[in-house]
């Protein structure tokens, strides 16, 4: 349905935020997760043609979508991750008015206005001008006007930012309901923004696609290397340099870690079965260490 052939964006300065993603996407949820400045928002914006990406290819349903990006644009919902707001409508006013600009109005458009609000659960705020929402029901708006078309293909940059554990469960189970017939792709730093919802996982980091698959075929990779130990609190500098960490919780007893390590990296350590964070944490760390050694090795290389 969709398709990023080798996406390269490098910005004015020479900043490689996206070097040489490609993607298929089809009707399903593909969780997009990276820790921040990995490329995902640039990313986003190519996939939702705001921006031209500087190298590869966009298809949408076998045409180019960067040369001709209006078949897309027409069925295709986005939520940006800064998405902005007229201060003095209403909701609905606001609502409203993008509808228009996609080629919405009348009846049909007031009815799919009041559903959407529904759906968000904002009906009881709809008279109140949008500066005095709160972040959270901002964030609610601007998932109501990406479903504004009935889009067959959803673009979400971070959407839980803000939401209240109630609301991100709310709006989890409503993407995974609209991802059944639609492809939808969310953004996300957040893990269990996607553990439970995305059965179709991609880890970003440094601009690059680090690996795509289930969260089982993660975890999987990180097998064997996940360990459970106490450490006393003065000890605890001394593990942080040497291994990544995934939990900490402090005790009376000491502080219990969870952390990586290819080794044993202490008596008494227990091999644990690694779950997403782990898997998605070993990615990233693996990742920051190749390039830390890759550029050390060229400054050596320059220096010779
Ligand atoms: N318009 C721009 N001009 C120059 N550099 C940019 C621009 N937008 C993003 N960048 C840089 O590109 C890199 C990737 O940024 P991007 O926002 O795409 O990452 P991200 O994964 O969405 O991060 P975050 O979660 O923090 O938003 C970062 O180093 C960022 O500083």
């Amino acid at each position: 349905m969709l398709e990023l052939i080798d996406v390269t964006q490098v910005y004015r300065g020479g900043r490689h935020a996206v070097g040489g993603v490609s993607l298929r996407l089809g009707p399903g949820m593909l969780g997009l997760l990276g820790p921040n400045g990995a490329g995902k928002s640039s990313l986003m914006r190519i996939v939702a043609t705001v921006t031209r990406p500087t190298g590869g290819g966009l298809r949408y349903r076998g045409a180019d979508a960067v040369a001709e990006p209006e078949p897309l644009r027409r069925e295709l919902g986005y939520l940006p991750q800064d998405f902005g707001v007229y201060p003095n409508l209403t909701a609905r006013e606001f609502l409203a008015y993008l509808a228009a600009a996609k080629g919405l109005s009348g009846r049909s458009a007031r009815a799919r206005i009041d559903e959407l609000l529904h759906l968000v659960n904002l009906t009881e705020a709809v008279r109140r001008p949008l500066g005095a929402y709160s972040g959270g029901m901002l964030r609610r708006v601007g998932i109501a006007q990406a479903l504004l078309a009935d889009p067959k293909v959803i673009v979400v940059d971070e959407p839980t930012a803000g939401l209240d554990p109630e609301e991100r469960v709310r709006f989890r189970n409503l993407l995974s309901e609209l991802a059944v017939d639609r492809a939808v792709l969310l953004s996300t730093h957040i893990v269990s923004d996607v553990e439970s919802v995305a059965a179709d996982i991609a880890v970003l980091a440094g601009g690059r696609l680090l690996r795509r698959g289930t969260p089982e075929e993660l975890c999987r990779e990180a097998a064997g290397r996940v360990w459970e130990l106490t450490v006393a609190s003065a000890q605890l500098p001394d593990v942080q340099g040497r291994f990544a960490i995934s939990r900490m919780v402090r005790g009376t007893d000491g502080v219990r870690l969870r952390l990586l390590a290819d080794h044993p990296p202490a008596p008494g350590a227990v091999a644990v079965a690694p779950d997403l964070e782990d898997a998605y944490l070993a990615l990233v760390h693996q990742s920051r260490s190749q390039s830390r050694s890759q550029s050390r090795s060229q400054g050596a290389e320059v220096a010779r």
